[in-house]
């Protein structure tokens, strides 16, 4: 499956999990990684909001040197018991958050801007994610790995961090990082893609 771009795409994101994500939807874009400064104020416990803001953020930062693209940027976090879970900033910490999470079921929030001739279209997705209970040793030879440090939560439910999850409620490739089928069915509705001739034969 491909799709034509109305004009260049641009995400706004250093993750190689969005990067991914992205082409496997068979979108062209380009990358620009965005430095943004990741300062939203969290307003009546509105997570759906926060991490919205927070792919804003991202996005308007490269949006200022690409006025001709449409700037995609997403953020993610884990949210437990009313707070925020972003990456750990050390592996004690991502220790922490594991054992937090073990037996108990955590929200998984993505938020996602699409940017344009400064206009914003907003969206969140939540995923909950319930953990099995889990062993000392798990947790420790897991974080050794290093796998936890660059993601939400000190997990990826991608890889060996699957180990960890017992079950989840919604979109799966929202905890990856990317609610990749509403945001491609954002992008259509919006006229940004189209897929490409040849490849709507079942529409009729
Ligand atoms: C919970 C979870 C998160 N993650 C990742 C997705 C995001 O890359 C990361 C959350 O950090 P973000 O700040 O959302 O993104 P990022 O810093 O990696 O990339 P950028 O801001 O440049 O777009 O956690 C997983 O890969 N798997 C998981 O299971």
């Amino acid at each position: 499956m491909k799709f034509t771009v109305q004009k260049p795409i641009i995400l706004a994101s250093g993750s190689p999990r969005r990067q991914e994500l992205l082409t496997l939807a068979g979108i062209p874009f380009d990358v620009q990684v965005s430095h943004a400064e990741e300062d939203i104020e969290l307003i009546e416990q509105d997570f759906g909001r926060y991490v919205e803001q927070l792919a804003v953020k991202k996005a308007s930062v490269v949006a200022e040197n690409h006025p001709e693209a449409l700037v995609i940027a997403a953020d993610t976090i884990v949210v437990y018991e009313g707070a925020i879970y972003p990456k750990p900033s050390s592996a004690e910490q991502a220790v922490a958050f594991l054992k937090e999470f073990s037996g108990n079921t955590h929200s998984v929030f993505t938020g996602v801007c699409l940017l344009e001739g400064g206009k914003s279209k907003l969206f969140s997705v939540e995923t909950k994610v319930t953990f099995r209970s889990i062993d000392e040793a798990l947790v420790h030879a897991y974080v050794q790995s290093g796998d936890p440090m660059d993601k939400a939560g000190g997990y990826g439910i991608q890889t060996a961090g699957a180990l960890l999850v017992e079950k989840i409620e919604g979109d799966y490739l929202n905890v990856v990082g990317l609610p990749l089928s509403k945001l491609v069915e954002l992008l259509r509705k919006e006229g940004h893609i189209r897929l490409k001739e040849g490849e709507h034969f079942l529409d009729s």
